[in-house]
């Protein structure tokens, strides 16, 4: 069905209207005082005809928060994504009038400060775990066009520029992930454009704030970080019903566009590469401009013979936006001064236009192989769920069957070093799943190997120098026992020592086989604990110990206490089996001597027989010797006396294991919901309250503690701020995912070092600075 795009008006604050911008009583329409001087060229005017002109729009707010924002101009078409169709949502306006802060917000200052595109992010992701009845999987991209060339903002290589290309299709079905099959609507698609799965919140604003610090910016008179480049950030929704079992799936886009501001060069006094960049950006305006006229005009099917949606690529990007498969909105930004009257009546202009377009949404469908193929690795993860629910109903103990997450792995790693250390017996090591095995078998191949290389140093340095070593180590660390190379008591042995404290077993490559560093040993029950690498791993392990200390003390002592209960229970569980044992032993000793008695009993009457008693065929049964000696009675007394023992300690051994694995697998079920909720609190930003806490407090610079005390603050204000600060956290620590790494960053900022980064370290402008933008 045929709709219209929608249009509001947005004015940033300005001391200066004086009467120049007058909202009318409708709350909708707008009268714009223009000196006759300043009437726009161009529009046939001349000095004395009226100096007011008017415009209505569907909606028109003056200085407007954030929040009323997104509300008013953007709730609607997030919801309409969510359910299949696409959206667009673009900002307009001259250089200066607040685009920028109108999509991104001003991501340095206040939480309350975002713009749309993180509060969209927001909304779908909220709104799709509110619809449970759905499954749904999110890309992210992000492209630049930058003058009329496409750069890709999330690709390994962003200076790349011509690796992309935008292709016309209509109801091609080898392009799966955004197209309405089967509708016959045509779309415009971007081959080669990077598109990044996004897992939750965080990682998707990662990836826009990745992209917006790639984005060119310069300073001029009306705007210190003015944008030199339209963006173009597209979240890509995936879903599908669950439990539906046929291949439909539910494909839709929501375009969120930042266009750079038109700008009066005279006024902005831009020379050199801001000249050449203000000309494009201009041009590919007026080409906006003219489209926009042109499917006024004449519809859908423009058939203006000079006008090509084609002929920029903003315009051909955004020609479904226009008047294709979409709902559109657009938010016309307004500097409302005075000295801007002629700017705000063009964008007013320009805004009226685009209010007559009509576009015609529809929901889009898939029917795809590609999307077969994501249905089946949905199909694996939920066989994956219901052998889980199995394990659960059949009272074992649940196993993981997906990878083994990094919590997971360390618990794994303090329990082998409790058990190399002594503290754990083999029997309490987990082993409900070969990956488990694996990794336990990994981890102690990896300590061994680390143990043997210290072990052949030790050994190629010879006696002396070990010894030197040895002593060496023990004055330094004050305790040198159990270190690697270490000769026992005896001399003759040696103690295979602890793997060294930052050990952390590496994945299974030929690379990991190479020898572990050494250093002095602590105990490698302390050596698993902080057996972490790398940043977020770090952040990871700190969050569970705070998490465990502040945020669920009471279950994390429960736990505690449990394994404390199935650990005095394994106790007692030896300790009978010993009994059992002993009294067996005992029982077996008994049986013997009566044997041996019987035996040499028989002999004697062999012996006598010989001197003419009668011989028996056999030797008698221990029952039938008729005359027992006082020994062979008390044997016999003791073992009936240890046989009773044995049964009662066989029955406690048997219900001592009944109990033990029961323990067991309550504290197994116990432990995955805890970690599975610490996962789910981590997930949703919990944790960086904690940085400080984590003993490498030190490494934090100086933007991290800051983003620490922040986070903080905005969690206490705003409980769901969570991930957007965690993503920018994510970007300031630089991994590689999402978003990009240090080392990609540094080429970022030197592909823009003609300008200043926005929501990035700032560099100043050069206006003298004429070399082309380094691409
Ligand atoms: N509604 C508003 N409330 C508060 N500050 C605003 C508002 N609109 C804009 N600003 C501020 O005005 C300045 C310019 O805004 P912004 O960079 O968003 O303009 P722009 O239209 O994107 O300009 P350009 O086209 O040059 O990139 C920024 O410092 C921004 O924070």
């Amino acid at each position: 069905m045929a709709s219209a795009v929608k249009v509001y008006l947005r004015t940033r604050p300005t001391d200066n209207v004086q009467g120049s911008f007058t909202l009318q009583p409708d709350g909708k329409s707008v009268a714009i005082q223009v000196k006759k001087t300043d009437k726009p060229r161009g529009t046939g005017h001349i000095n004395n005809t009226a100096d007011t002109i008017k415009f209505r729009f569907d909606d028109i707010l003056l200085d407007a928060s954030q929040e009323t924002i997104f509300g008013t101009c953007a709730a609607d078409v997030c919801d309409n994504v969510l359910t299949g169709y696409n959206g667009t949502i673009f900002a307009y306006g001259q250089t200066g009038a607040g685009k920028t802060y109108t999509m991104s917000g001003d991501v340095s200052a206040a939480y309350n400060q975002r713009g749309i595109v993180p509060r969209a992010i927001h909304h779908l992701f909220h709104e799709s775990e509110l619809r449970g009845d759905k499954e749904i999987e999110v890309r992210v991209s992000h492209l630049e066009i930058y003058n009329d060339v496409m750069y890709d903002l999330l690709a390994d290589d962003v200076t790349q520029a011509d690796n992309l290309q935008i292709v016309d299709r209509i109801d091609d079905p080898r392009f799966p992930e955004t197209f309405a099959a089967g509708t016959g609507a045509r779309e415009t698609v971007i081959k080669g454009l990077t598109k990044k799965y996004c897992a939750n919140e965080a990682e998707a604003l990662a990836y826009f704030f990745a992209g917006e610090a790639n984005r060119a910016t310069a300073s001029h008179i009306l705007n210190k970080t003015s944008s030199r480049s339209h963006c173009i950030f597209t979240v890509y929704l995936e879903s599908r019903g669950v439990g539906d079992s046929s291949e439909k799936t539910t494909v839709a886009k929501l375009n969120l566009v930042d266009l750079a501001g038109s700008e009066r060069v005279k006024k902005t006094s831009v020379s050199g590469q801001q000249l050449k960049e203000a000309n494009f950006i201009n041009r590919s305006l007026t080409f906006l401009e003219q489209t926009v006229n042109a499917l006024a005009r004449f519809g859908q099917d423009n058939v203006d013979p000079h006008v090509s949606a084609r002929q920029s690529k903003l315009t051909h990007i955004l020609r479904d936006s226009l008047g294709g498969n979409c709902r559109t909105t657009l938010i016309a930004c307004l500097w409302p001064d005075v000295e801007h009257a002629d700017e705000t009546v063009s964008t007013c202009r320009f805004a009226s236009r685009v209010m007559t377009l009509q576009t015609k949404a529809v929901v889009n469908e898939s029917k795809d192989p590609r999307v077969i193929i994501r249905k089946h690795e949905r199909q694996i993860r939920e066989l994956k769920q219901e052998l889980a629910m199995h394990d659960t109903f059949a009272g074992k103990a649940p196993v993981n069957y997906g990878e083994m997450g990094e919590v997971e792995r360390q618990e794994l790693r303090q329990q082998v070093g409790m058990f190399l250390d002594g503290d754990m017996p083999v029997d309490d090591l987990p082993c409900e799943s070969l990956k488990q095995v694996r990794e336990i078998f990994r981890i102690l191949k990896h300590s061994y190997r680390g143990a043997k290389t210290e072990l052949e140093d030790a050994l190629a340095k010879g006696p002396a120098d070990t010894a030197v070593a040895a002593g060496a180590d023990a004055a330094e660390e004050g305790d040198a026992e159990g270190e690697v190379g270490d000769m026992d008591a005896e001399g003759s042995t040696f103690n295979v020592g602890v793997a060294p404290p930052d050990f952390v077993p590496p994945p299974e490559t030929p690379a990991a086989t190479a020898p572990l560093p050494s250093a002095g040993a602590t105990g490698a029950a302390e050596t698993m604990r902080v057996g972490f690498k790398g940043t977020d791993a770090k952040a990871k392990a700190a969050a569970y110990e705070g998490y465990k200390a502040k945020v669920a003390p009471e279950k994390a002592g429960e736990l505690a206490g449990m394994l404390a209960d199935l650990r005095a229970k394994k106790r007692e569980l030896r300790e009978a089996i010993a009994t059992c044992n002993a009294a067996k032993a005992e029982i077996d000793a008994v049986a013997k001597q009566l044997e041996e008695t019987r035996l040499a009993a028989a002999r004697g009457a062999e012996e006598g027989a010989e001197e003419g008693a009668e011989v028996p065929t056999k030797p008698p049964p221990p029952g039938d010797v008729d005359v027992i000696d006082q020994e062979t009675y008390d044997a016999m007394a003791r073992a009936k006396q240890r046989k009773g023992d044995y049964r009662r300690a066989f029955e406690e051994v048997k219900s001592l294991k009944t109990a033990v694995t029961e323990m067991s697998d309550e504290v197994q079920q116990f432990r995955a919901v805890f970690v599975n909720e610490f996962q789910a609190w981590y997930d949703k930003g919990g944790g960086a309250e904690f940085r400080l806490e984590d003993e490498e407090e030190d490494e934090l610079d100086y933007g991290e503690k800051f983003d620490h005390l922040e986070m903080q603050l905005h969690l206490r204000d705003d409980p769901e701020s969570g991930a957007y600060f965690q993503s920018k956290k994510l970007m300031r620590s630089g991994k590689t995912r999402p978003g990009v790494d240090k080392s990609a960053m540094s080429t970022m900022r030197m592909r823009v070092s003609g300008g200043t980064l926005k929501g990035g370290s700032k560099k100043e402008w050069d206006p003298r600075d004429t070399a082309p933008r380094p691409r």
